[in-house]
């Protein structure tokens, strides 16, 4: 959230406000970017899977209209949400990135998953309930661990077949159920690279809704092994040194906060600002 955004379950019977659209191609934009009137927005000709009140934006509620496919608006056109976190503004990016999570949740959560009948929205929570199990499902959130490792001057980055090409980033991966935050590091840093560590240190945590993940993110030092990398998931890892760093991440990324924390101590620089 931001001081122009606030999260909020609002009732799609009211009338007015703002609202986006969001389809497999992404979120719905013009000149003016992707929060639309919504009374406009409802006359045009779109295929409408679900309607979400999410929140307030400056004041006036917002609504999603999840989209079961992207049609053609005329001065209008189609932008994934990665885009806007590389380029955007962060309250628009807030605002998106909700909604995102929203709209997935809400296309995958049509059908209860107990018994398969359809399920209902609750208009006072953020839930879809199934009335015959009294089940109900609420957006998915995945924890993942997001891991700096260093050795004085040195610090461990991958990169993942899935990477823009030459970038380097941190390990991470999603917590199994039964472990700890902690417990979940050990084991990724040891899958990904065969690299024990010690006095691991959190650091803070973001919302990544690629789909649904938060990041929660952590220093670790070194404590013994060679790098063996994972086949399939660690294309290379290697240790770099501070002065000589390869391609990062995104500068919104956690991942990248982690790098430039570490550099800027070690070299005595300004500490960086949390991404937003
Ligand atoms: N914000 C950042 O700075 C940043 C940086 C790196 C990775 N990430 C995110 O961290 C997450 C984990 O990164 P990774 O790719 O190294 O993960 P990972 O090492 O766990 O490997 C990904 C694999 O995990 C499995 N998986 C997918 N979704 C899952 C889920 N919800 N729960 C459990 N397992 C799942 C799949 O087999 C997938 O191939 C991803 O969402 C990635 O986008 C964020
Ligand atoms: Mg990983
Ligand atoms: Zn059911």
């Amino acid at each position: 959230m931001s001081a122009r955004w606030t999260t909020a379950v609002l009732d799609p019977q009211i009338t007015g406000g703002l609202a986006v659209a969001r389809s497999p191609e992404g979120f719905l934009v013009d000149d003016n970017g992707a929060l639309f009137p919504r009374d406009w927005l409802k006359r045009q000709d779109l295929d409408v899977l679900c309607e979400h009140g999410i929140g307030h934006f400056d004041g006036q509620p917002v609504f999603l209209l999840e989209l079961r496919s992207a049609t053609d608006v005329p001065g209008c056109s189609w932008r994934g949400l990665r885009a806007f976190m590389l380029e955007g503004d962060s309250d628009t990016y807030k605002v998106l990135g909700y909604a995102a999570q929203i709209g997935t949740w809400a296309r995958e959560h049509r059908f209860c998953g107990s018994c398969g009948q359809a399920m209902t929205q609750i208009r006072w929570e953020r839930a879809m309930y199934c009335q015959p199990c009294d089940l109900r499902s609420y957006p998915r959130i995945s924890p993942s661990m997001i891991v700096l490792v260093t050795r004085g001057d040195e610090i461990l980055l991958a990169r993942s077949p899935r990477f823009v090409t030459g970038v380097y980033s941190t390990l991470a991966g999603f917590a199994e159920p039964g472990e700890s935050a902690e417990d979940c590091l050990v084991r990724e840093v040891r899958e990904e690279v065969a690299v024990e560590v010690q006095n691991i240190q959190y650091i803070g945590s973001q919302c990544w809704p690629f789909p649904h993940s938060m990041m929660l993110g952590f220093h670790a030092e070194y404590a013994g092994g060679e790098i063996v990398m994972q086949p399939d998931e660690i294309e290379d890892a290697k240790w770099f040194s501070v002065h000589d760093l390869p391609p990062l991440p995104a500068g919104r990324s956690i991942a990248r906060y982690l790098i430039d924390l570490y550099v800027a101590r070690r070299l005595g620089c300004d500490i960086p600002a949390f991404p937003s």
